[in-house]
């Protein structure tokens, strides 16, 4: 059976922030007045929305401005701002993808300038503009009843941006620290055209990255306008459509489906002793997999392949402990998406003890039972009999109950 969800693609060729987003979203369908009305939801005050139409290189756009007074450019961290969203009487989903765009954005800001969470001073990151951006982006995903997020390669932009700490690099550092596992690249305009808001959304909510996802279907576009006049027009153009589970896009069937990376290393110099070392250091940072594979690499020498599947954010810790351990002094990854069983476990009960059995199912029917390996190795053990007997007893007893 087909599963249509809502989606949007985000065509970022002149990148992402977070005003562009919001307009384009409103441009799109979410009502303007309501956004208002939303806003006014946060007990934040001192600053106005401008929404206007604007031509950015001959395409018509919503720019949307929030003109802060200049009184009121208070420093706020993570808890005063998240206090402002919960102490709201904005919808509970709203409010949740509002805090984890938050706090996505503060991680990076408290890895780059290496300090905790909690003391993170937002900077032009908590005034106002940008707590008006996040809420007003997670309120319209909501009113237009968006489930998926897809983007394409991000034009990033290049050269320097001038903040409180003076003069920093584009992609801005917090910028380049949410878009792990996510494509970019610079192209030819020297101008920060995705902001650390544009980032965080993508690294908060986002399903998919590159062309437009198989099965995506568009019904209408919206285009959010930048502020700065560059050579190609400003503009994030934004399809709101639906998309088709296929067997390309299949996580679009399975809620439970992430976005991973596999981070890999092709080592030819190193005693094979370390490799089992290594391997329970990347479990222990993290890593939902480790594997190893024989290859035959450049100059025809035989050597191995170190992959790592691991969450985004278990990026640096992996890097670390693959160029600390390993001979290795370049490693290479690449997001990928899976598809996941939802599990379940029992307990049955051998004689001679129990024994914890998996029980996967996949679209509502039963598609693996696995009886615990080590459950079943402890009663072999103990009871002497062979642990293939164990696992087939294990298994009999499971399958009459389930
Ligand atoms: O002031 C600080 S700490 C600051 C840090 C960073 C880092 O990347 S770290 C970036 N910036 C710049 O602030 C503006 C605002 O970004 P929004 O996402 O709120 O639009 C942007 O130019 C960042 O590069 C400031
Ligand atoms: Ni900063």
């Amino acid at each position: 059976m087909d599963i249509k969800c809502n989606a949007i693609y985000l065509d970022c060729f002149a990148g992402i922030s977070g005003n562009m987003l919001l307009g384009a979203l409103l441009d799109a369908g979410a009502p303007a007045e309501l956004l208002r009305a939303e806003l006014a939801k946060l007990a934040v005050t001192g600053y106005r929305v401008n929404l206007s139409r604007v031509d950015k290189g001959g395409i018509n756009a919503f720019y949307l401005d929030v003109q802060v007074d200049e009184a009121v450019q208070e420093h706020r961290n993570l808890a005063d701002i998240v206090a402002i969203i919960e102490q709201s009487t904005l919808k509970p989903a709203v409010k949740e993808t509002s805090k984890a765009i938050v706090t996505r954005l503060a991680q990076a800001e408290a890895k780059v300038h290496g300090m905790p969470l909690q003391e993170i001073h937002f900077h032009e990151v908590g005034a106002v503009d940008s707590i008006v951006d996040i809420v007003g982006i997670a309120w319209a995903l909501d009113y237009l009843r968006i489930e998926h997020i897809y983007a394409s390669r991000l034009r990033v932009g290049s050269g320097f941006v001038t903040c409180c700490h003076g003069l920093i690099p584009v992609p801005a550092p917090a910028t380049a620290e949410l878009l792990h596992g996510i494509p970019y690249y610079p192209g030819d305009i020297e101008k920060e055209l995705v902001t650390p808001t544009g980032a965080a959304v993508l690294a908060t909510l986002g399903t998919g990255f590159g062309s437009m996802p198989v099965g995506f279907i568009s019904s209408k576009i919206g285009y959010g306008a930048g502020t700065w006049n560059i050579a190609i027009p400003n503009v994030l153009r934004l399809y709101l459509g639906e998309v088709t589970a296929t067997s390309q896009n299949r996580q679009d069937e399975n809620p439970k489906d992430e976005r991973f990376l596999v981070i890999e290393a092709n080592i030819d110099d190193q005693t094979p002793e370390i490799y089992g070392y290594i391997m329970d250091r990347l479990f222990a940072v993290g890593a939902l997999d480790v594997w190893l594979t024989p290859i035959i690499m450049k100059k025809n020498r035989p050597a191995t392949k170190l992959s790592v599947l691991a969450a985004p954010n278990c990026l640096n810790k992996v890097t670390e402990i693959i160029l600390q351990e390993t001979t290795s002094i370049g490693m290479r990854f690449y997001p990928v998406a899976r598809a996941m069983a939802d599990r379940e476990f029992i307990v049955i009960g051998l004689p001679w003890g129990d024994v914890k059995v998996k029980i996967s199912s996949y679209q509502g029917k039963i598609c693996n039972v696995a009886p615990e390996y080590e459950d079943c190795r402890k009663i072999a053990e103990k009871s002497g009999m062979p642990l293939k007997v164990v696992q087939q007893l294990a298994l009999k007893e499971a399958m009459s109950v389930c």
